[in-house]
């Protein structure tokens, strides 16, 4: 039978019409797409051999959001300071039995020539899944990490730095050991969901016999252009959230988040600490909350990010404002007052995270959250303290769970012709 629905008439905001075969001419592809499975159908009842789903003939050119490059070689490695992509994963790796520096060093070669190919947008056309090869590089980034035991699995303790040092208990941490730290780091983020699984796969692959991968993450961001304009994310608890994260034209900018060039250890120059911890929220009891108790919890409104003491998301937060009955108007324990660096000696940390969703566990509740990744020069300047000061008495404490943790060293970005650890593996 026919599908009665393609015999309407288009509507204004329709896509231009398709000049495909398989659609006929003044049937859209959103039409198509639209009575998919009736369509399907009644093409293939036609003896059509193309299905409902192909692409018209006339190819749609790359958007600036699959033509976005970000360069591999860089003084900073990317995927610090680049703005948040959409899709991510973050990998942990373990040396294989019998794999030591040697093998570290040809990984490592191979993962950045990897690395840079793939976010420039070349595909080898012979060996290639074909996974990502209609799209372009869609700001895909790949980021390489040393955590602590790489250092003795590959005879390099002399160059371990102290900064690696394990991260202190926590009294919200329910770390899942089998998923936390790792020998080697990877993560990598994309503005489109193939071509950040093309980069994953091709991690994998190049792992071989070298390295085994001990965990996988998944996370997300906003979409491009999902905003009437561009705007601070927001997490899984409807929050906007980054608003006060350092800005790079900031003068002390570098100093916080990055090793000095003249830094130790010397490989190190130009490099980063990044602290990723996994964090599921509580949400079936954040949810409970009213919005106004919501917004106490962190010290910000909800629906713009504006500190509770007034102006707009960019105003400087007052914290001794009060009320008319002389209460602080943003608590005493609230989130956005008690991690501000001026409330911990200077701390800082650049928040660059990917919210998560792996699904609704047997009880019922949301194994969601967010993938909390942080850099910093050295965590014992960032994380820690900040950390510390939430265990003493966050108000979000009790809607959140620490189930993840690792800490790796983030080299500087590779030179030309050099590959990422290189002053490392070959120092
Ligand atoms: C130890 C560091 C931090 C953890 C862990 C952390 C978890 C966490 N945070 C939110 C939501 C928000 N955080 C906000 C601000 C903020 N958070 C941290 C640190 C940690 N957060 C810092 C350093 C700051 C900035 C403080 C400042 O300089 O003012 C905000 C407010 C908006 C913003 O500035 O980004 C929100 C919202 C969640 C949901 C969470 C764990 C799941
Ligand atoms: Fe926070």
């Amino acid at each position: 039978m026919p599908d009665p629905s393609l015999s309407q008439t288009r509507t204004p905001e329709e896509e231009p019409r398709s000049e495909s075969p398989a659609s006929g001419p003044g049937i859209s592809r959103r039409r198509l797409l639209g009575t998919a499975g009736a369509t399907g159908l009644v093409l293939g009842a036609a003896g059509g051999a193309v299905g409902y789903a192909a692409a018209p003939s006339g190819a749609t050119p790359l958007t600036s959001v699959g033509a976005t490059k970000v360069p591999f070689h860089v003084k900073h490695q990317p995927g610090i300071t680049d703005p948040l992509q959409s899709c991510g994963h973050l990998l942990a790796f373990d040396l294989a039995p019998g794999a030591g520096r040697k093998e570290a060093a040809a990984l490592l070669r191979r993962w950045s020539d990897t690395a840079r190919r793939l976010m420039a947008g070349e595909f080898d056309a012979q060996g290639d899944s074909d996974v990502a090869r209609d799209a372009g590089p869609s700001s895909l980034t790949l980021t390489f990490g040393f955590g602590h035991s790489f250092f003795a699995r590959t005879g390099l303790e002399k160059q371990r730095p102290s900064s690696l040092d394990p991260l202190p208990a926590f009294s919200s941490d329910r770390l899942d050991r089998a998923r936390s730290e790792g020998d080697l780091w990877v993560q990598i983020g994309a503005d489109d969901a193939l071509v950040a699984f093309h980069a994953l796969r091709a991690v994998q692959k190049d792992a071989g016999a070298a390295a085994r991968v001990r965990w996988q993450m998944n996370g997300f961001n906003r979409s491009p252009g999902a905003t009437a304009r561009p705007m601070t994310t927001r997490n899984l608890m409807g929050q906007v959230d980054g608003t006060r994260n350092p800005k790079p034209d900031e003068p002390d900018f570098d100093e916080r988040i990055f090793v000095p060039e003249q830094g130790e250890p010397a490989w190190m120059a130009n490099g980063s600490y990044v602290v990723v911890r996994r964090i599921r929220m509580l949400l079936d009891d954040w949810e409970k909350l009213s919005h106004t108790e919501q917004e106490g919890v962190i010290g910000r409104r909800k629906k713009d990010g504006a500190p509770l003491s007034g102006g707009d998301e960019t105003t400087e937060m007052d914290l001794e404002k009060t009320d008319a009955r002389g209460n602080l108007v943003v608590p005493i324990n609230a989130h956005a007052r008690i991690t501000r660096p001026d409330q911990n000696g200077g701390a800082a940390m650049l928040r660059r995270p990917f919210s998560y969703h792996d699904g609704i566990d047997a009880d019922g509740t949301p194994d969601a959250g967010l993938l909390f990744i942080c850099w910093q020069a050295d965590p014992l300047r960032g994380f820690v303290p900040v950390q510390r000061k939430l265990d003493r008495g966050d108000a979000l404490t009790p809607f959140v769970r620490h189930e993840a943790s690792g800490l790796f060293a983030v080299p500087g970005g590779a030179a030309a012709g050099e590959y990422v650890g290189q002053a490392l593996l070959e120092g």
